[in-house]
């Protein structure tokens, strides 16, 4: 069983990895291009591919019969992969959920409180040597407890954002699902995106990405939000509208944002980079040591799996 591992991971998924498998790990952090993955696909058993590989109908055109029977993925979001086009040509794919909620959710939090409270634009005016020192109307933000957030998708990461909110920040939190859930706290349920986006002071986007959530944030929710909200993006940067989003910070239809992730990503449009109630992170949700290294077991437990022949335990 040949294993590909295409990006360099933590030093104990490493050692796990060469320890259990016959294993290439690829020595760069740059995405696949089309021609490795149709390679990855006919050279190797199984691959674990992260964001950025985009494995799309295309290169599974490429390949008439892979070699390749699973694609694990290291990450939660599966939106680089096409699922159908992979099935239809006989390859399973797995995902790593729940190592990576909490860390998300903190980030949100992150975000969340920097963007209100002007932390970035702080820690930049520190850091120019141009600060005056203290005074009562010094940089004055948006006060975050007892506040109601709207969660846009309720899953894992959303509700374990909505229970930092409510039960660190005593937040009221409202939310936007395909369904309502049965949650051990309160929360409203609001079907409607825009009536959601119309009554909360701060807008998260928790959903996966992919063709269903596309611009599911367009100019009309942002339109609806009210002049003093803040939108924070953890999902998948399309999701969000990137054009409508600068054009609502810019006139002043929001107050500002919280952005982990990017339409274009990695590519930040300089208009987000000059404004100052913007708040960049380089897709950080789950950047920590034990959080990859949980990402890592998780896909690598899926792949022993599949060589032991067992159900496979994150099938997507
Ligand atoms: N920024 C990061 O580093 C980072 C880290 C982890 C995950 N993510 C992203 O977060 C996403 C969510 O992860 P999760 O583990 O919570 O997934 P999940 O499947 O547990 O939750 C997603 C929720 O969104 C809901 N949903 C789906 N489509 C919707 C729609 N059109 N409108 C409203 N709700 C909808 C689903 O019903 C589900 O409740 C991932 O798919 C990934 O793209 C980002
Ligand atoms: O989907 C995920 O798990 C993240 O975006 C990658 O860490």
């Amino acid at each position: 069983m040949k294993l590909l591992i295409t990006r360099p991971m933590t030093a104990a998924v490493t050692a796990r990895a060469r320890d259990e498998f016959d294993v290439e790990i690829r020595d760069s952090n740059a995405p696949l291009s089309i021609n490795e993955m149709a390679r990855a696909l006919r050279d190797y058993d199984v691959v674990v591919p992260t964001l950025g590989d985009v494995f799309s109908a295309d290169v599974f055109e490429m390949v008439t019969v892979p070699r390749c029977k699973l694609l694990a993925n290291f990450g939660v979001g599966f939106n680089h992969i096409d699922v159908a086009a992979a099935q239809a040509a006989g390859v399973r794919v797995t995902n790593t959920p729940g190592a990576v909620t909490d860390a998300t959710a903190d980030i949100a939090m992150t975000l969340l409180l920097a963007t209100a409270r002007r932390a970035g634009e702080g820690e930049r005016l520190v850091r120019s040597g141009n600060w005056q020192g203290w005074h009562p109307t010094q940089m004055l933000g948006q006060h975050v407890t007892g506040k109601r957030v709207g969660i846009i998708g309720m899953g894992r990461i959303g509700q374990a954002i909505a229970r930092r909110c409510h039960f660190g920040f005593g937040m009221q939190v409202s939310y936007q699902s395909r369904t309502p859930k049965d949650l051990d706290f309160p929360a409203e349920f609001v079907p409607d995106l825009a009536t959601l986006a119309a009554v909360v002071d701060f807008l998260v986007v928790a959903v996966p990405g992919g063709v269903d959530t596309f611009h599911l944030i367009d100019a009309s929710v942002l339109s609806a939000m009210r002049p003093s909200a803040i939108l924070v993006n953890i999902a998948r940067g399309e999701v969000v509208d990137e054009a409508a989003l600068i054009h609502a910070l810019k006139t002043g239809q929001i107050a500002g944002a919280g952005l982990d992730v990017y339409e274009f990503e990695p590519a930040v449009p300089q208009a987000l980079r000059e404004m100052e109630n913007v708040t960049l992170l380089p897709h950080l949700g789950t950047a920590t040591e034990e959080v990859r290294t949980d990402m890592g077991h998780m896909a690598l437990d899926n792949v022993a799996a599949f060589v032991a022949g067992r159900p496979l335990p994150n099938l997507v």
